[in-house]
């Protein structure tokens, strides 16, 4: 039998809105489990639920209605086993920049009941695990912002749990720190058998690193499995092109949509996304209205269909685009 390391059932969340307004349904039935040792990523554009979801099973918040249990725990009958059994590694960094990263893991050993050795020594072995060692007597604040948010995972390792959330935990950093927090957490999950919560607006992340993917949209799950089984699921491919003058985009849409064996049309600014059945019979078609019409393009691509193609699927609406109004 598969041991869950987190299940939750039909979480219903809802806020005040403001006066005169109907509460707002932050969280809409939402449903989804996790087993043990897998990275769960937990994706949708902002407000799609999942800081109240996060908030909701690290027991830092309540949900209406639905259930969840998080290594076994329930988050509301059994609180401090479930607080005990994680790690949470908040968004914003919860170290003390003017003390050392030494410091700052013994502090949180001895906040979760090791003695002063026994602090010291996790500190050691997690400032190692992070290839830290050489800053572990530095002031955080001169950190780096990728070795702050290692120290900030491994601030969340320090009584060695068993479930581990990440909320966005490579927002603000740059390609080459995100690539490293990635090696580490596919280590963690992989090498050492932890679970893994991640949150996260990024798809390439989502892509990457999780075992099992969730898409959250307006409080719901709308779709879970492996990133390669959802992408699997899809049929046909996606042709993209790049207008040189984004003002006929409306134009191309309706040329587009009336070719055969075309499907959803998305228009990101100059770029328009369609999903067609075969894109070796798709893109001579689509350069050939094309050129009949005497549109300019700069670029027509074809490619096996994304994550960004799976949420089109399931939401009707392209995560990029959804992101870009939110900003
Ligand atoms: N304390 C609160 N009071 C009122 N509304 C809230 C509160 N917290 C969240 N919401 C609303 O609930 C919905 C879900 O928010 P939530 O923060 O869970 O989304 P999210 O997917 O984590 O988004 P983000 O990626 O921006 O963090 C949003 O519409 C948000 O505005």
């Amino acid at each position: 039998m598969v041991t869950h390391a987190l299940d939750a059932v039909d979480l219903v969340k809802t806020y005040p809105a403001g006066r005169k307004k109907p509460p707002l349904r932050a969280l809409d039935g939402l449903t989804f489990s996790v087993p043990e040792g897998i990275v769960l990523g937990l994706l949708g554009p902002n407000g799609a639920g999942k800081s109240t979801t996060v908030k909701i099973l690290t027991t830092l918040s309540r949900a209406d209605s639905g259930t969840a249990r998080v290594a076994g725990h329930d988050v509301v009958r059994e609180q401090d086993q479930v607080r005990h059994a994680i790690g949470f590694v908040p968004q914003k960094s919860s170290s003390d920049p003017m003390a050392t990263g030494v410091e700052n893991l013994v502090l949180s050993g001895r906040i979760y009941g090791l003695s002063r050795v026994n602090a010291v020594r996790r500190a050691t072995e997690l400032l190692e695990r992070f290839g830290l060692t050489e800053f572990g007597d530095r002031q955080v604040k001169t950190y780096s912002g990728g070795m702050q948010r290692k120290l900030d995972v491994a601030l969340g390792l320090v009584h060695r749990p068993q479930v581990l959330f990440l909320d966005e935990p490579t927002t603000g950093l740059d390609p080459e720190a995100r690539a490293d927090l990635w090696n580490e957490v596919g280590r963690l999950s992989g090498d050492e058998g932890l679970t893994v919560l991640l949150t996260t607006h990024y798809l390439e992340e989502a892509d990457r690193l999780a075992g099992q993917l969730a898409i959250v949209d307006h409080g719901k799950i709308v779709a879970e499995g492996t990133p390669e089984a959802l992408k699997a699921e899809l049929r046909g491919d996606s042709v993209h092109v790049e207008l040189v003058d984004p003002d006929l985009d409306g134009t191309v849409r309706a040329l587009l949509s009336g070719l055969a064996g075309v499907g959803e049309i998305v228009v990101e600014g100059n770029a328009l996304r369609a999903r067609v059945d075969r894109g070796a019979t798709a893109v001579p078609a689509v350069l050939g209205a094309l050129e009949d019409k005497a549109i300019p393009v700069t670029a027509v691509t074809v490619s096996r269909p994304s994550l960004d193609d799976v949420y089109l699927q399931y939401t009707g609406r392209s995560f990029r685009a959804v992101e870009e109004e939110a900003a």
